[in-house]
């Protein structure tokens, strides 16, 4: 250091220090919108109005002098003359971030406290502005006692204001009585926070008071995580609720379609692939659009309202809980639509381990493939009844099951991370905090898009890969033709090949006809479905025409036990039953053994929990 005076720039983690620093003096300081970007002090000079030169320290941001990490350390150091080879800084500016002032004021006060030479640089009056909060530098500057400068660091105003105030600064406190002011603990300190920052707002819209205000429910550490939880909870029984309608109707149309066919065309094995392939296979799994479209209208409201972004700021928390970042939320989030564009999307998570842990959770969340799945056995074998404490039975048992086998899905990823992080991918979680976007109303238009989008994603793979399987598999089933009175599924070639594996499965309560569906349905999980209802369609007998009319639901109670339902449920929300999502893993890994490690962890989750499921359940007697 020169033998010039010194200012230091000082004041919370991401309120435009390092802008200003760069404004100031001209530097290019790196910095970018997070907390935490420097973690050094960086020297600088800038020349006052009079000509004569002065340095001017960029340092770390700080929440108190009471450091909690090594970068804080050296703001208090600093600060305090402390730091080996640095003199102590003469004039300090607080820099504030004037959207955030009342949060931004308590280490301020901490920092005015001292009782040196200082200036407070009101920075950010532009976003404060955008979000409709004009504040009043006097009335601040008289409730703190020092010359308050508002600045846009960025745009570089208020830079020549501030210098001039930098120059002119002086310690306030008389000399002979330096300790006056009484020392405030941080709950007071916190509480003057609030009331000096009230007392120097000029102008709040309506607006930004009802957003602050929302955010002060909607972020409370444990209100918040209620209220998203609760949210949830009716999103599930809206998904069973309201598609019922909508989906019978859909029902219908194919049955009548199926009739028509029955009707005009005759009897053969043609009619028979449009009728059992077709209409009953591919049939059962587009009945469930109206179900996938009312999840992603939720789903698509939540991100349009910026809801979604502060529910991941709640789950940030629960994510370094288990040894993740809040980074990896995006793409488990986007892994409940399908976990392929969610595992591309860890391409953002800097730390190799941290996004390793993230790919191979991302299965684990529940995709919309897994929905029809869900539905077809929740809709068979859960009574479509209403729950709740004795008076208040106004829970849809149906949206409580369906909810339950999200949340396990999300238990047990967060389970696997947390085993993880401690064995094969060890490492520590890394901080992250976001930037919470604005609320808004979603805009009814983009809405539609963004569903128009989902269904059709839906009803093309409906049309193209379910379309296939079920096709291959109905010739499978179809051929070699059964002797009279011998059943056709157990004649043909898949029912010959299903027997292996059968043997496989039986322990955990699954039937022939599950083990038939299993190896189809790793092309997409949704062709358990429709294998399901293919083998259920060409093994109804000839002349039982209700048999064949009588829809997948009411085939699957008559031929199921309860106990072997529930452990198939089970058994989906591990199973990694989608060859695409592994051909991912592969290209995202560079390499087969990451799949493989997945495919084998899965599979050996959905044995052992379809197992566990289906013996409780045969116990108690179910
Ligand atoms: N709109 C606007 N953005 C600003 C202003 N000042 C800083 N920023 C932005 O705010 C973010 C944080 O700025 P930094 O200078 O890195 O903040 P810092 O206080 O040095 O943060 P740490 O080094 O983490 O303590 C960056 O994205 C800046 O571009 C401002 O006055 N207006
Ligand atoms: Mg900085």
């Amino acid at each position: 250091m020169t033998g010039s005076r010194i200012a230091a720039l000082v004041g919370n983690p991401n309120a435009g220090k390092s802008a200003l620093f760069n404004a100031l003096t001209g530097a290019r300081q790196k910095i970018a919108n997070y907390p935490g970007v420097t973690v050094e002090r960086k020297a600088g000079r800038i020349v006052l109005p009079t000509g004569e030169p002065m340095d001017l320290i960029d340092l770390p941001g700080a929440y108190s002098f009471d450091p909690t990490s090594p970068d804080e350390e050296v703001t208090r150091k600093v600060v305090h003359g402390q730091f080996a080879g640095e003199a102590t800084p003469e004039v300090l500016v607080v820099v504030l971030d004037a959207a955030n002032l009342e949060q931004h004021l308590v280490f301020a006060q901490e920092v005015i406290a001292l009782g040196r030479p200082t200036v407070v640089a009101l920075n950010m009056v532009d976003l404060a502005e955008r979000d409709g909060l004009v504040l009043d530098p006097a009335a601040l500057a008289s409730s703190l006692g020092v010359p308050v400068v508002p600045t846009v660091a960025v745009r570089r105003r208020g830079i020549a204001e501030l210098i001039d105030a930098i120059a002119r600064a002086e310690a306030r406190v008389e000399p002979g009585e330096p300790h006056e002011r009484p020392h405030l603990t941080l709950p007071e300190r916190r509480l003057a926070a609030t009331n000096i920052a009230k007392a120097a707002i000029l102008s709040e819209t309506t607006e930004r008071r009802l957003h602050a205000g929302l955010d002060k429910v909607l972020l409370h550490p444990w209100i918040g995580p209620l209220i998203l939880f609760a949210f949830l909870f009716v999103v599930f029984q809206a998904v069973f609720a309201w598609a019922t309608p909508f989906a019978d109707a859909l029902e219908a149309l194919i049955a009548a379609i199926s009739d028509w066919v029955v009707a005009t065309f005759p009897g053969g094995i043609l009619r028979d692939f449009v009728t059992q392939g077709v209409l009953a296979g591919v049939g059962s799994v587009v009945v469930f659009l109206p179900q996938i479209v009312i999840l992603f209208a939720f789903i698509l409201a939540m991100e349009a309202s910026g809801y979604m972004a502060r529910a991941a700021f709640l789950m940030d928390r629960m994510m370094q809980s288990v040894g993740l970042s809040g980074r990896s939320f995006i793409p488990l989030l986007s892994s409940f639509a399908c976990a392929i564009p969610g595992i591309m999307a860890t391409r953002s998570i800097a730390d190799p381990k941290d996004r390793l842990t993230t790919i191979l959770i991302a299965p684990l969340m529940t995709c919309s493939a897994r929905l029809p799945v869900y539905a077809v056995i929740i809709a068979a074998f859960i009574p479509q009844v209403k729950v709740g404490p004795s008076g208040f039975a106004f829970i849809g048992l149906q949206g409580l099951v369906l909810f339950a086998l999200y949340v396990a899905g999300i238990v047990g990823a967060m389970a696997v991370a947390l085993v993880l992080r401690r064995s094969v991918t060890k490492g520590a979680a890394s901080g992250f905090i976001m930037e919470l976007p604005r609320y808004q109303l979603p805009h009814l238009g983009d809405l539609l898009i963004g569903l128009w989008q989902r269904a059709w994603v839906f009803l093309r793979r409906a049309g193209t890969i379910i379309f296939t399987v079920t096709v291959v598999l109905w010739i499978l089933l179809s051929f070699p033709r059964a002797e009279p009175g011998q059943s056709q599924v157990d004649a043909s070639i898949a029912g010959q090949l299903s027997k292996g594996l059968a043997v496989v499965v039986e322990p955990i309560g699954f039937n022939r006809d599950i083990a038939l569906a299993l190896i189809p349905a790793m092309a997409a999980r949704e062709v358990a479905v429709s294998s399901l209802a293919t083998t259920y369609a060409v093994d109804a007998p000839e002349d039982d025409e209700a048999a064949t009319e009588a829809g997948l639901a009411s085939q699957l109670s008559s031929r199921w036990s309860l106990p072997t339902a529930l452990a198939f449920l089970a058994w989906f929300v591990f199973a990694p039953q989608c060859l695409s999502t592994i051909a991912v893993v592969r290209r995202e890994t560079n390499g087969w053994k990451w799949p493989m490690f997945m495919l084998g962890y899965l599979f050996a989750l959905a044995y052992i929990f379809a197992g566990l499921t289906y013996w409780t359940a045969v116990a108690l007697g179910l």
